[in-house]
């Protein structure tokens, strides 16, 4: 592990990233086809508003750890992630990430009119796994799930599925591969307590399985369970990047004030 710890997986290089927001005008009254063209032609004419939500962030994350993105709301938290997911690009300095990063949620599109049981398959092949391995690991993350606990929910489409049981499927696909670089954000406070305490433990193997965990989240609790470093980010500069005990200090004393 040692020889590990140092490997870089993420490297953020002074990284911006900037929202260009058009401030169109409302659709208004009369026919949907009237409304539509007055929307488009306003948007053209609109002002572009900038929203810069990451500025100037800087950090390297190394194999092995799982680290906590702590913040206020708005605090550009979400914003990062995805950057490193690769889903935002940076306006100036760069994210580089070994691999493909993959950002829970986002990557396993989930069909709401198939059952849960036909998006596993669906979200496993999407993640690469041969048919022979989907087919093995199929059952064991309908059950780490928990979504049939109350009834045979995996053979019901997904729409029928409440947020947080969605959720927790979400999760479970994502956490049947060992990733390079895992990003979850707030997945583990939609469950309830007893599948946060699985996927935790879950999170807590893939670490130790070498990859690297990034996790946003809310719930102090989580951070602190899974989360041994820890960075702050506040108007989306860093304000903290250290052990997740000092980080977390020093954001509660900011948040008592
Ligand atoms: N799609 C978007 N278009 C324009 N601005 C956005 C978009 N998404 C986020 N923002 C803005 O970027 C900033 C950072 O938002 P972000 O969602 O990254 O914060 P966060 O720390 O994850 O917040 P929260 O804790 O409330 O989830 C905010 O000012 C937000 O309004």
């Amino acid at each position: 592990m040692a020889e590990n710890e140092r490997i870089p997986t993420v490297v953020a290089d002074n990284a911006h990233i900037i929202y260009k927001v058009h401030s169109s005008a409302s659709p208004g009254s009369g026919s949907p086809l009237a409304s539509f063209k007055r929307m488009v032609t306003s948007a053209k004419a609109s002002n572009v508003v900038e929203v810069h939500a990451v500025k100037g962030v800087s950090f390297t994350a190394y194999r092995g750890e799982a680290i906590g993105l702590i913040g206020s709301n708005g605090s550009g938290k979400s914003t990062l992630l995805r950057a490193v997911a690769g889903l935002l690009p940076c306006a100036r300095g760069a994210i580089y990430a070994a691999g493909q990063p993959s950002l829970l949620g986002v990557n396993a599109a989930l069909m709401n009119e198939l059952p849960g049981a036909r998006n596993v398959e669906l979200g496993c092949l999407a993640m690469g796994m041969s048919p022979a391995e989907v087919k093995e690991k199929k059952d064991g993350i309908i059950e780490f799930s928990g979504i049939n606990e109350r009834g045979d929910f995996a053979s019901l489409p997904m729409r029928t599925y409440s947020s947080g049981m969605a959720a927790r499927l979400k999760f479970s696909i994502a956490a049947a591969k060992q990733h390079d670089v895992l990003l979850i954000d707030e997945a583990l406070a939609t469950g309830d307590a007893k599948f946060r305490r699985r996927s935790e433990a879950r999170v807590r193997e893939l670490r130790a399985d070498a990859g690297t965990v990034f996790l946003v989240s809310h719930s102090e609790q989580s951070i602190r369970d899974t989360c041994d470093r820890s960075i702050w980010l506040e108007s989306g500069e860093i304000r903290a990047d250290g052990p997740t005990d000092e980080v977390m200090r020093e954001y509660e004393a900011y948040m008592r004030k």
